[in-house]
């Protein structure tokens, strides 16, 4: 494989784990760890979040050694299964378990990923998923619960579709926001918004059934409509937080996809405020229009 190609994969590497850093520092965020609190998870923490994002920094690190040594698919599940039970051990609970699963399918997807186009990309993070998980069979987890109680689709069906909740939901929500309002953070916020009222998150059952994930979609609805109308929607997300810890409620899902969302806002050079650097994913009309997926292909 050639250098470039490489170089090009590190990168993608990086805002995979600048996007997981980016989730965790926006702040407000209702019911999840930010700089302000631990939301509904008093098994967490900023400090265990930033360490585990450090351990997902390592695992990254670790695909792109697998991919550009040629190694099979099979090898890079294994490495991220390993990651997963590392992360478990050292920290004691699942702080990225989705993240470090949605990262590394992305990453392995953009090695192979046959032309630079964004429909290809997401064609080949579906059959990477699939072949993933006929490997890998049912495994007894909430989210596996979740899916058999409710019909859910969580994390499963999210990758199995090619990410819509990112290219379809998140992305043009975040380019969207930010043509009107010029604003990143405001562009965050419209970003989590959409986020809320199109993931289907298992975590969110798992703690609160199907009113939860209501109630989710409903307050997604409500920082859209304050956003549109131009009022500043950080009272009522601080007042969710409060909520939502109240609850016990938290959407897990949403924030691994809204860190995911970021890296490819990242890779797509759409996040203002970053250095102007070659982006591994090319943007079609320059503005902000990531049609184009990886062209790093070889
Ligand atoms: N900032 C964040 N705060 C909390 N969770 C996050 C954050 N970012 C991502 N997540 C995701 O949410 C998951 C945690 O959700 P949750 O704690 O409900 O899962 P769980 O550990 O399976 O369930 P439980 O903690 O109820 O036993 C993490 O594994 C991670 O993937």
């Amino acid at each position: 494989m050639n250098s470039s190609h490489t170089s090009d994969i590190e990168l993608l590497a990086m805002f995979l784990v600048k996007g997981v850093a980016m989730e965790l520092y926006l702040t407000p965020k209702p019911g999840l760890v930010d700089l302000n609190d631990c939301g509904s998870h008093h098994d967490l923490s900023l400090a265990t979040m930033e360490r585990s994002i450090h351990i997902i920094a390592d695992y990254l690190d670790q695909l792109c050694r697998s991919l550009a040594a040629g190694e099979e698919f099979a090898r890079q599940a294994a490495i991220g299964r390993r990651a997963e039970q590392a992360m478990l051990a050292d920290l004691g609970t699942n702080t990225h378990k989705g993240y470090l699963f949605l990262s590394g399918l992305l990453l392995v997807a953009a090695w192979h990923a046959p032309s630079a186009d964004e429909q290809s990309f997401r064609e080949r993070i579906a059959a990477l998923a699939g072949e993933f998980f006929a490997a890998r069979g049912e495994q007894v987890t909430h989210g596996q619960q979740q899916r058999a109680l409710h019909g859910a689709g969580g994390i499963v069906r999210e990758v199995m579709n090619g990410l819509p909740a990112l290219f379809d939901e998140a992305v043009p929500a975040y380019l969207a926001a930010l043509e009107i309002h010029g604003h990143p953070k405001i562009a965050s916020f419209a970003m989590l918004a959409r986020l809320m009222q199109t993931v289907d998150d298992t975590t969110t059952l798992h703690r609160c059934g199907s009113m939860g994930l209501s109630r989710i979609r409903r307050d997604g609805r409500q920082i859209e409509r304050l956003i549109a109308m131009g009022e500043d929607c950080e009272p009522f997300l601080h007042r969710l937080n409060r909520e939502y810890i109240r609850m016990n409620l938290t959407m897990g899902g949403v924030a691994d996809m809204l860190g995911l969302s970021y890296c490819y806002l990242l890779a797509c050079g759409c996040l203002l405020g970053f250095p102007e650097r070659h982006p591994p994913f090319e943007r079609k009309n320059g503005h902000g229009n990531p049609s184009e997926g990886f062209s790093g292909a070889a």
